[in-house]
């Protein structure tokens, strides 16, 4: 019966590469991956390995350079920029490290906008009861500056969830945190993952956390390798041990041009 269940991501042949001057970085290349609906997904990996830009392409954010990415069903290539913003309202949720708050309005008012901006007449009560489930029912009014960094973030991640989406993608949610707050923070995603049954990927360092997820995943070398949860502790295989991304010497890309050449860089 599972079988039949469309995934809530799917992932086939993804390669990103970011131009630079005179060549450019190979950050993922022809990642293959599927993520079940209401699943806990890590992604782990070194400084500079591309989790980052993997969230940033299952948001629709960023295009990949090639290869598709379908979120629940939605093959994102598809899409124009309103149609993924579209799709972001309405199925997927973000919660970056750094909160992303905006500073002119309270805690309500933030986790209220979303909402607001979709036409939903009862955004501010939902905004309410959302806050009230991540535990800041006494701090509606408070704007960012006058709440702690575990509060923030939890407004951050009662703002991704406000419009109940499918999919939370969180990247370094507790990086920020100290360790107290940092351990209520992934009790609250967990809970709101079961509670909800909203699918969680996060990008995280933090192998503990990851560890408690059903599948871990690890990027390295530009690829995504399986790890069971209770061996993220386990070394690095050798033959995924380069931790940076590579850098293409040999084919400079112009931007501007929309153009390739062969080139060593500078
Ligand atoms: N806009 C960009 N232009 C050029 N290079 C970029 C751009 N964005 C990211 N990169 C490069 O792509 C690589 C992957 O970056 P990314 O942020 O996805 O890594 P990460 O695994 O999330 O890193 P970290 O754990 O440090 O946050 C890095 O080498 C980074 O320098």
């Amino acid at each position: 019966m599972t079988d039949t269940i469309p995934p809530i991501i799917e992932v086939d042949d993804l390669s990103m590469s970011y131009p630079l001057a005179h060549t450019r970085v190979d950050v993922l290349r022809g990642v293959n991956m599927r993520i079940e609906a209401g699943t806990r997904v890590a992604i782990a990996g070194p400084s500079g390995s591309g989790k980052t830009s993997l969230l940033l392409l299952f948001s629709g954010l960023e295009r990949p350079s090639g290869g598709r990415v379908v979120i629940d069903g939605v093959d994102l290539g598809k899409l124009d920029s309103d149609g993924l913003a579209d799709l972001r309202r309405e199925r997927v949720g973000i919660v970056f490290q750094s909160f992303h708050l905006l500073p002119s309005l309270n805690a309500l008012d933030n986790v209220a906008l979303p909402l607001q901006m979709a036409g939903r007449r009862d955004a501010r009560e939902q905004a309410r009861a959302m806050l009230t489930r991540v535990g800041l029912d006494s701090r509606l009014d408070h704007f960012p500056t006058q709440l702690s960094g575990g509060e923030q973030q939890r407004v951050a991640i009662a703002r991704a969830l406000v419009h109940r989406p499918r999919l939370l993608l969180a990247d370094e949610p507790t990086g920020n945190l100290d360790d107290h707050t940092a351990e209520s923070v992934r009790e609250l995603l967990f809970e709101l993952n079961r509670d909800l049954g909203t699918t969680l990927v996060l990008v995280t360092h933090d192998l503990d956390f990851a560890a408690r997820c059903d599948r871990v995943l690890r990027l390295h070398d530009g690829q995504l390798h399986e790890t069971a949860p209770s061996e993220v502790h386990s070394p690095i295989p050798a033959s995924a041990s380069t931790s940076t991304p590579t850098f293409t010497a040999s084919t400079t890309y112009h931007p501007a041009a929309g153009t390739t050449s062969h080139a060593l860089p500078a």
